[in-house]
């Protein structure tokens, strides 16, 4: 099975992450998204990281313009007739995500796999909407996607052994780790990293302390790069309520209902680094 054209849908902060890794690694990639405005956002950070590659010399000004060159605009999601593997990186939205992969199942040539960068989600229920559920697949990549080793992969029910062996082979040429996972709410990443992340915030609103202190603590005491909810911003507020509901729908257990306060700041648009405001407030 060889992979050589991609499509990429979403061009937020993780799609836009992933096309460059792959566009770095000598993939075609379409980066696709709804409006101009926010494929022309997406690039706009490509160009800026890779920029800061050229500054710091690990990259020279015509392997950045080869990068580029490598990355097309799409707005339309029929420009997948011709790609080998889609990766979907749009919003943690399971009718959202439903409704791609169907469209996807109808465009995208038989052979293709379909992918999901969903942090949650099960790929089972994604692959379920398609007429090619052995070629249907879970490649979550971590935040920021071009520092982050893992990418965890995620067998759906139906997943091919030959589908997994090549979403392997490729996550490697992205010079990144992969991890087999099954598919559970949540797969391991979030399983973990979630309820701790709803704890902060639980901690927030009971009062036990401020948002500095928590961030500090965990900072300073377990050695995190980033404290709870400076990550949770950075993440996305929207992202992480979306997986907490996940997690509670899922499993049907009281210990993974979100925090309100989470909901609160979600309902305020508050949504973290992305929007200006979460817990923190950010300078554009
Ligand atoms: C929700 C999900 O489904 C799953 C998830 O992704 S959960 C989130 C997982 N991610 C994390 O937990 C991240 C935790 N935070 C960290 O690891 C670090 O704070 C960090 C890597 C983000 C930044 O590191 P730092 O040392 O604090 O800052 P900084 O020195 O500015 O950055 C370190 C390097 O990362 C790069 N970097 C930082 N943010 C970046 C970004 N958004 N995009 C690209 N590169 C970035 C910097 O350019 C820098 O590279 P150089 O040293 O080569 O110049
Ligand atoms: N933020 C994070 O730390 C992580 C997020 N993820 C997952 O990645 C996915 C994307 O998350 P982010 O990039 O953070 O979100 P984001 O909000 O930054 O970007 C989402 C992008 O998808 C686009 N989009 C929405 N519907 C679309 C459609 N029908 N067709 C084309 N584009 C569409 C939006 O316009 C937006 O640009 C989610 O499933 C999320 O759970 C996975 C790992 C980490």
């Amino acid at each position: 099975m060889s992979i050589q054209k991609i499509m990429v849908i979403g061009a937020g902060q993780m799609g836009s992450g992933i096309a460059q890794v792959c566009a770095q690694a000598g993939f075609d990639v379409k980066l696709n998204d709804m409006k101009e405005e926010f494929f022309a956002r997406g690039l706009g950070t490509i160009t800026k990281n890779l920029s800061r590659n050229v500054e710091k010399g690990r990259m020279t000004e015509s392997e950045k313009e080869a990068v580029l060159g490598r990355l097309t605009k799409s707005l339309d999601i029929n420009d997948a007739n011709d790609v080998d593997l889609v990766i979907e990186a749009a919003v943690e939205n399971m009718s959202v995500k439903q409704a791609i992969f169907k469209q996807l199942d109808a465009i995208a040539p038989a052979h293709a796999i379909l992918a999901s960068n969903t942090s949650s989600l099960p790929i089972t229920e994604l692959a379920a909407v398609t007429n090619r559920p052995e070629q249907v697949i879970g490649m979550h990549f971590m935040n920021p996607v071009p520092v982050m080793k893992l990418v965890e992969i995620i067998r759906g029910l139906a997943t091919s052994d030959d589908v997994y062996q090549a979403i392997e082979d490729m996550t490697k040429k992205l010079e990144k780790v992969p991890v087999e996972v099954n598919d559970f709410p949540g797969f391991v990443a979030n399983r973990i990293l979630m309820p701790m992340i709803n704890e902060a915030i639980y901690t927030l609103y009971e009062g036990v302390a401020n948002k500095e202190a928590i961030d500090d603590v965990m900072k300073l005491g377990m050695n995190h790069p980033m404290g709870p909810l400076t990550l949770a911003d950075f993440i996305g507020l929207d992202t992480c309520l979306y997986i907490m509901e996940t997690l509670h729908e899922g499993f049907g257990d009281s210990k993974y209902r979100p925090c309100p306060l989470l909901r609160k700041y979600v309902k305020a648009g508050w949504l973290g680094k992305k929007t200006g405001r979460g817990f923190y407030i950010y300078e554009s």
